[in-house]
This record gives structure tokens, C-alpha cells and sequence, in this order.
């Protein structure tokens, strides 16, 4: 057994490890054949594992010695270890990069949470990316007030980018499903608005694009659920150097992205108020079945696009006809989308002049008459006292759960209709 005197296990400072070499001298039977031969590479051990059921890992063997699924996830084991020194206490989140795991640092004695990329060359220069811009956001957020995911390190694991966090607590979309979608009081969701923006001013002074804003990318940051901090920065990107592929979850997606007309931080203010909205009601402002719908569900509310976002914009004839008349939106269920047809205080189940005007001014068909964080950090709605929420039952929304709707945009959508120079 590797033995540690308690007074050491507390301390962050201090902690107990052992050279490679003695643990294949004294520890050698809680090793597998491949571990043996893979302790060499770390001069320090923490954590061997050796309560899980290991993996037999062999070069022989396909999908990365048997140590990945044929996606290339990571085939994780509870208690085993992750590089000599975090142990696997369960998995807390899975996505299109990778999987998310609850771990204990052994050197730290912390709880962290451990992203490991999936094992795929195009996954891994995009987390790579991620890496760069959580890294750039992590030295000018150094005081760790700016409500964003801090990124403790990152390295490699049997061919696994792993990145090491913060670990968090839910995420917003999981809290609001565990309170049968009924959503937050407005005096909750303006807190988070608040935690929201000063995220959002960070990200526009430093010059990224979140790009992908939705209710599981925010997380519960303090025990009593008031605070959030922003997560997920996988679809990120600089101003200066945006990506080539497609961005945004559908329901969140600004009307510049759906038809394709290039794209600046405005989209993440978009998102915002399609967030917050959602936040309040606990159900998708713009609901829309698939792409098409999506844009119906905005008309809906917003009416007819202004002629100057329709000009230039590379998926026009989605929408419109030859001759420049709008095609007709048909949903699901076979109904008509009529634009200009619903109201937004309606469907925002307020009467909160103040909070309306707020997401009304993150709604803007024009990104440039969308207000900046900046702006929206003076709003009214947030510049007000917080008052007592009263505990106003809302009606249960319908699960929203079928898949597509909120994940990230995956390149389809466009590639079947066009090829991206730039988003
Ligand atoms: N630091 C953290 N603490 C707690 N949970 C986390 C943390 N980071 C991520 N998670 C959980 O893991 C999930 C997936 O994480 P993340 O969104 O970063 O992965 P992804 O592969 O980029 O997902 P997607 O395909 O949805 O974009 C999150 O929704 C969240 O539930």
C-alpha cells in the first residue's frame, strides 16, 4: 500500500509521491504489463490505481492498445489512475470532444475536473485551440473574477490530450430539467446575467468569441446557486483569426450565422438573451424543429430581417425565392410560421418592463444595434436592486431534450449547402 501520514494529505503545499523506480521495485503487482513499461515515462507517481479493473492495455491491440472505444473516447476506469496521479471518481459530462471526469489530484489532494480529447487528429488540433484561448484568458483573469472556467494545465495520456479544471457544480440546462423545466425567478436569472456579462466583457476586451453560449456551457460556481461561470470554450475563437467551420448550437444561433453572413461578438450577445429568456420561462425562446424553422420561430417574434442583413448573406435562397419573396416556414406539426405573429412579452411570461427591454436589446436582427457587454452591464434591468423573489409557480414546460437541438452546429448544416471560406 502507498501510505500517506494524514497531516500531508491535507496540505496543498507538500505531498507524497514516489520515484517511478521504487514503485517497480516495491509496487510492481498493482501494475499491468503495459503500466510497467509506461511508469518509465513519469519520474513521479501519486496514484497507481490499483483498486480498479484495469484495462490490459497492449501494443498489439487496435483502437490505441485497447485503452479507446472505436470513436477514440477514452475507455475510462473508476479508481484507476490518469498519469500516475489523478484517480477517476466518476464521469461528470461527455461531448463531441471528449469526455469529462471527476478526478482526485493525489499531489494536491483537489478535486478536479479532467477533459480528455477524443483521440483524433481534427479533435485534437480544435482542443488544442481551446487550450490556447483558456490559457490567454487564464493570465488576464489571474484574481479568477471574471466567471470563466480556469484551466489548471494540460498534458498528454496514453495519446489523450487530458486538460485539468475547476471542478464545477451542474449545469444550468441539468437544473432547470431536475425542477421540471419550470426556470429561475428574475431576480436569479439577472445574477446570472450579471456573472454572464462580466464573462462576456473579458472575452470582448481580450478579443475572443465564446461562439457557443447555451445553458450547458454555464455552471453552477458556488453552493447556494447563485453564481455562474462560463465553460466550454472548444468553439471558440480570437476576432482576428476566426474559425472556418460552422459555430453555435442551433436554438442559441443569431440570425447572421443562419444565413451564413459572417459573424463578429454580436452572435454571443444573440445567445445571451435567447439564454436568459430561456432561463426565466424554462423553455427555448426560438424552438425551431430544424434550420429552416429555426429562422421561421425568429421571424415569429422579430418580423421580416432588414434588406442590409439580407445583403451578402451566402445561404439567402434558404429562405427567399428567386424573386425575393420569403418561402414558406412550415414546422413540424405542419404550421405555418407567420413572421412578426407572436410577442415577446408573452412569451417571456413577464411583465418586467425592464427585463424585456434587456433581452429586446440582445434580439436585434442587425448585430451592431445589439448592445455590447458593456452596454448591457449599464442596462436598467441590471442596474437594479435585487428584489426578494416571490415564489410565482410557473407551468411545467415539455422536455427538451431531443438531440440536435442543442448541440454545437455540426458542419452539415452548411457543407450541404455551401462551402465555408469563412462562417
Ligand atoms: N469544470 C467542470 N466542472 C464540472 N463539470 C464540467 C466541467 N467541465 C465540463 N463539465 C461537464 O462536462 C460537460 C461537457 O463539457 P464540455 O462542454 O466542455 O465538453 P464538449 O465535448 O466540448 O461538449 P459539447 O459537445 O457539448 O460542446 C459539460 O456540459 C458539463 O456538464
Amino acid at each position: 500500500k502507498i501510505q500517506r501520514p494524514k497531516a500531508v494529505r491535507k496540505s496543498s503545499e507538500k505531498s507524497f509521491f514516489s520515484l517511478h523506480t521504487d514503485v517497480l521495485q516495491f509496487f510492481k503487482k498493482y501494475l499491468t504489463e503495459f503500466e510497467q513499461k509506461e511508469i518509465k515515462g513519469y519520474k513521479k507517481v501519486w496514484h497507481l490505481g490499483q483498486k480498479a479493473k484495469k484495462i490490459q492495455g497492449s501494443k498489439s491491440l487496435s483502437f490505441n492498445s485497447g485503452y479507446d472505444t472505436e470513436n477514440g473516447y477514452y475507455r475510462m476506469v473508476i479508481k484507476d489512475h490518469i498519469a500516475f496521479r489523478f484517480e477517476v471518481l466518476e464521469e461528470i459530462g461527455r461531448g463531441a470532444y471528449g469526455q469529462v471526469l471527476k478526478c482526485r489530484d493525489h499531489k494536491t489532494m483537489a478535486l478536479v475536473a479532467i477533459k480528455v480529447i477524443r483521440n483524433d487528429k481534427s479533435i485534437h488540433n480544435e482542443a488544442m485551440a481551446e487550450v490556447k484561448i483558456l490559457d490567454a484568458l487564464g493570465k488576464k483573469d489571474k484574481k479568477n473574477t471574471a466567471n470563466i472556467l480556469h484551466m489548471k494545465e494540460h498534458f498528454y495520456f496514453r495519446n489523450h490530450l487530458c486538460i485539468a479544471f475547476e471542478l464545477l457544480g451542474k449545469d444550468l440546462y441539468t437544473v432547470m430539467k431536475e425542477n421540471n423545466l419550470q426556470g429561475f425567478s428574475i431576480s436569479q436569472v439577472q445574477r446570472f446575467a450579471k456573472d454572464l456579462l462580466t464573462c462576456l466583457q473579458l472575452l470582448r476586451k481580450e478579443g475572443i468569441i465564446h461562439c457557443d453560449l447555451k445553458p450547458e456551457n454555464i455552471l453552477m460556481s458556488d453552493k447556494n446557486h447563485n453564481h455562474v461561470k462560463v465553460i466550454d470554450f472548444g468553439a471558440s475563437c480570437f476576432e482576428e483569426k476566426k474559425r472556418q467551420k460552422c459555430i453555435q448550437t442551433r436554438l442559441y444561433m443569431s440570425p447572421e450565422m443562419l444565413l451564413a453572413k459572417g459573424y463578429s461578438f454580436p452572435i454571443d450577445m444573440w445567445s445571451l438573451g435567447c439564454i436568459l429568456a430561456e432561463l426565466h420561462t424554462g423553455s427555448p425562446l426560438f424552438d425551431g424543429d430544424n434550420w429552416n424553422d429555426q429562422f421561421g420561430c425568429i421571424m415569429e417574434v422579430l418580423g421580416e430581417p432588414p434588406m442590409e442583413l439580407l445583403r451578402g448573406a451566402r445561404l439567402l435562397e434558404r429562405f427567399y425565392d428567386s424573386q425575393g419573396f420569403l418561402k414558406k416556414i412550415v414546422n413540424n406539426n405542419g404550421a405555418v410560421r407567420q413572421p412578426g405573429s407572436k410577442n415577446l412579452a408573452s412569451l417571456l411570461k413577464t411583465t418586467d418592463a425592464n427585463f424585456l427591454d434587456f433581452i429586446q436589446r440582445c434580439l436585434r436582427f442587425k448585430p451592431e444595434e445589439r448592445m455590447t457587454p458593456e452596454e448591457a452591464m449599464q442596462h436598467a434591468w441590471i442596474q437594479g436592486q435585487l428584489h426578494t423573489p416571490k415564489s410565482t409557480p410557473k407551468p411545467c414546460a415539455a422536455d427538451n431534450t431531443a438531440s440536435g437541438r442543442r448541440t454545437l452546429c455540426q458542419a452539415s448544416f452548411y457543407s450541404a449547402v455551401i462551402s465555408m471560406p469563412t462562417c
